[in-house]
């Protein structure tokens, strides 16, 4: 008997996928979206404001149901309700999200715990370190400067186990030199096997993280190289 061939299913793969917030077809913000990215790949969302690339992150996350289509994380339909999801995808939205009680450290404290890693103190040390807040690893999210909260719920992102991160628009807010550590860090876990999912605008990032780049416009989806993605970006 010829042998089955066994195929490793894509790390996320999304197909003919309509996102929006009503409930038809008609609410879609953008065409519909297809897309594989093997495990270790880079794809990048881009567009003009509006153009549904955090409506896509939302729905990627599993925090916004599809209108259509399909998305899967490792051949399996995106389901956040689900332990198994929870612990491979980490997810950083364009928002601020925080408990107002806890300090940078004893947030990612409890991140790193509440995800079941070991040697949890060495780990929330180095993320600390990695996202320059040890000068403000004591201090409450609400007293940190908007970009200082930006680079805690990245560091956050960092400590728990994970397949794949989802992050919208990770260089906001972020200075110049913290953009470039964010980026050669994107470059490591992608060197380790970690895929990365990124709505962003930033030209640099794109070139430097993306294997494949989603252009999303309002008529039109392209799915291109980073290189061209990059200048699809700059010709906004
Ligand atoms: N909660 C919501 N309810 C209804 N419509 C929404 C909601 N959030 C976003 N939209 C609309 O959906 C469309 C896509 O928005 P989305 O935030 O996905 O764009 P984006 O590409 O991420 O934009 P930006 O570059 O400005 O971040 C926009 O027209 C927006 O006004």
């Amino acid at each position: 008997m010829p042998k089955r061939k066994s195929s490793t299913p894509p790390l996320v793969r999304a197909s003919s996928v309509s996102v929006g917030y009503g409930s038809t077809i008609d609410s879609a913000v953008c065409p519909p979206i297809s897309v594989d990215l093997p495990a270790g790949g880079g794809l990048a969302i881009v567009g003009s404001n509006g153009t549904g690339k955090s409506t896509f992150l939302r729905a990627a996350a599993g925090l916004l149901d599809l209108l259509s289509g399909s998305i899967q994380v490792l051949g399996r339909p995106v389901d956040e309700r689900t332990q198994q999801f929870r612990a491979q995808v980490a997810v950083v939205l364009d928002e601020d999200s925080y408990l107002p009680a806890l300090t940078v450290r004893e947030h990612l404290l409890l991140t790193a715990r509440g995800h079941g890693m070991s040697e949890v103190t060495a780990r929330v040390n180095e993320a600390i370190e990695e996202f320059g807040l040890t000068a403000r690893q004591n201090a409450a999210p609400t007293a940190l400067s908007s970009g200082q909260r930006r680079r805690l719920l990245l560091a956050a992102a960092f400590v728990r186990p994970r397949t794949l991160l989802v992050l919208d628009e990770p260089e906001q807010r972020l200075d110049s030199g913290m953009r470039d550590r964010l980026a050669e860090r994107l470059k490591l876990e992608r060197s380790q096997g970690g895929g990365v999912v990124m709505a962003t605008h930033d030209p640099v990032l794109v070139r430097e993280v993306a294997s494949k780049v989603v252009v999303l416009a309002e008529d039109e989806v392209r799915v291109v190289s980073a290189e061209a993605g990059a200048q699809a970006i700059e010709a906004l």
